[in-house]
């Protein structure tokens, strides 16, 4: 009895031994020989992570692990990693990365993340959507971004920033210490809800408003199976997993039917994102700025469900609170750093407020510094540190020798790119002029990618700045910002998060001007 289960352990140890050896092997010489296959340079994999190990042990974020792949390797046009198992191909060349981007985007149009508008409606939104569907809905929505419609949203935005100064003005009256991160996601949740969802969610006076809970829900990281399916979007199809928690699903699309419901039965017209999302789903276009109906047969009329509209206000909500928010937080801790500059930027600033009155669409365009140092926050502090797209059909790239075969997938190393000594002197100094005329002209075009580049870069990229902005005019004509005791400098990043976010948050002293 005791020979025989000493045998059957002795076998089974063996087979396991066997497995262990065949799966490393296949690993060594078939998963991770792919790229030394193709003669294209790639660091070191480490068996079963590839190259995402620092960031599955949080030693760095998925920005930062592209940022140290780039300054090593930025020599080769192109770089070979694994994301565990998966083959990724990193662009180092900037003239590359317009063929990917722009001149050859037919090859290029998707991004390979999950979309399942079946079982998750929510997630068939612009970020993820593939092939025709996305160019269907790029092309309803593009006419919902012009200037002249962001124009028409600006009132929503300044009243938000006027409720932001008041509750600031209470602090700076007791020189208090506030942390800048949660009230400017504050700002930007309360300016969102309102234009995408015709909601006064007013978190700003009440931090627990539900789109605000909904907001931290939806970002906080969801451990452990972030970077696998990041690198695998087909195991949400085979594990269930969905990308987006129910509760929050739900929670939107309950806020979007009924906001539809409301404004059509009341007839209701407010000059939003909503109100242009209504219009797509019962008109299939959105009207010309001079209000005039189109002639017949000169506008693609095919109109977007409720789901599709929904899914939109979504990501607008997701694209739009986040970014920005990080935006004016990462500029408002470097100028608490540097007062010289602080006080340069409120100067101009309060010189055009007194020259137009109050903050209007038109007294923005007048401060071309305070542009040069929002520039240079999303230079240092690129909200989004990598962009992706995957290869829709073979295609040579040139001057690699490479020939990208459909389903490739690209990553783009913006935060690398950001801080390249090569392109940015001292990256980790903040200096607005990096962004005067001259040296912008002195500059690669594809050198500066806060917001992607060509036909899928970011949709939202003038609402963005405006509210930026406007958030940031409102902080600096009144008040002046310092450091807080507690305050990290250097920064640090939250090294969960794929957007680039600070993890203590930013702690100032706010006064009164
Ligand atoms: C400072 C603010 C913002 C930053 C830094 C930012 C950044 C980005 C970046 C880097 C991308 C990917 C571009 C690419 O792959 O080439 C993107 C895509 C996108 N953004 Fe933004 N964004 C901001 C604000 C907004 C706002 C306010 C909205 C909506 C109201 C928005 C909606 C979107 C959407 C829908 C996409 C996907 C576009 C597509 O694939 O067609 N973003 N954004």
């Amino acid at each position: 009895m005791v020979v025989h289960s000493s045998y059957f352990l002795l076998e089974f140890a063996g087979i396991i031994i066997a497995l262990v050896i065949s799966v490393y092997a296949y690993l060594k010489y078939v998963s991770f020989s792919y790229w030394s296959s193709r003669n294209v340079i790639s660091p070191k994999p480490i068996i079963p992570f590839g190259h995402i190990k620092p960031v599955t042990t949080r030693k760095r974020s998925i920005g930062e692990l592209f940022q140290d792949i780039y300054s090593e390797y930025k020599k080769h046009p192109i770089i070979g990693v694994y994301l565990f198992t998966r083959p990724n191909l990193v662009i180092a060349d900037l003239d590359l990365l317009r063929f990917v981007l722009t001149k050859e985007f037919p090859h290029f149009h998707d991004r390979g993340v999950y979309c399942d508008e079946k079982t998750e409606p929510l997630s068939g939104h612009l970020f993820s959507l593939p092939g025709a569907k996305w160019r269907f809905l790029r092309n309803k929505f593009s006419p919902t971004f012009t200037s002249s419609k962001i124009k028409q949203m600006f009132p929503t935005v300044k009243e938000t920033s006027n409720r932001l100064s008041l509750i600031v003005e209470k602090k700076a009256q007791n020189s208090e210490v506030i942390e800048i991160k949660d009230l400017m996601a504050r700002f930007s949740t309360d300016v969102i809800a309102s234009v995408a969802f015709g909601i006064d969610c007013n978190s700003l006076e009440n931090p627990d408003a539900e789109f605000r809970a909904m907001g931290r829900k939806f970002f906080a990281p969801r451990k452990g199976i972030a970077g696998l399916v990041f690198a695998f979007p087909i195991l949400h199809k085979l594990f269930k997993f969905t990308s987006i928690p129910e509760d929050v699903t739900n929670f939107f699309m309950g806020a979007f039917k009924e906001a539809v419901e409301y404004r059509t039965a009341n007839n209701v017209v407010r000059r939003d994102f909503l109100d242009l999302v209504i219009q797509l789903i019962y008109k299939g276009y959105v009207h010309n700025d001079d209000e005039k109906a189109p002639l017949p047969g000169t506008v693609d009329e095919q109109k977007i469900t409720m789901d599709e509209g929904a899914a939109q206000a979504f990501v607008f909500w997701v694209g739009g609170f986040d970014t920005s928010s990080s935006t004016v937080t990462h500029c408002l801790y470097e100028l608490a750093l540097n007062q010289e500059l602080q006080e340069k930027t409120a100067a101009e600033i309060i010189r055009v407020l007194e020259e137009y009155g109050d903050v209007t669409y038109e007294s923005i365009r007048a401060m071309p510094h305070l542009h040069k140092v929002v520039s240079e926050t999303l230079r240092k502090y690129p909200v989004v540190p990598i962009l992706n797209r995957e290869c829709t059909e073979d295609i040579d790239l040139p001057g690699t020798g490479f020939r990208a075969t459909k389903g490739t997938k690209i990553i783009v190393p913006v935060l690398g790119i950001h801080w390249d000594p090569d392109l940015y002197p001292e990256p980790e100094k903040f200096d607005p002029e990096r962004f005067n005329e001259e040296n912008i002209a002195k500059r690669h075009p594809y050198a500066y990618l806060p917001f992607g580049e060509g036909p899928r870069n970011c949709i939202g990229m003038r609402f963005g700045l405006v509210q930026s902005k406007v958030g940031l005019i409102r902080m600096l004509s009144k008040f002046r910002f310092t450091p807080g005791p507690n305050l990290d400098v250097p920064l640090i990043m939250d090294k969960a998060n794929f957007v680039q976010m600070a993890l203590n948050g930013v702690t100032l002293r706010v006064q009164m001007r």
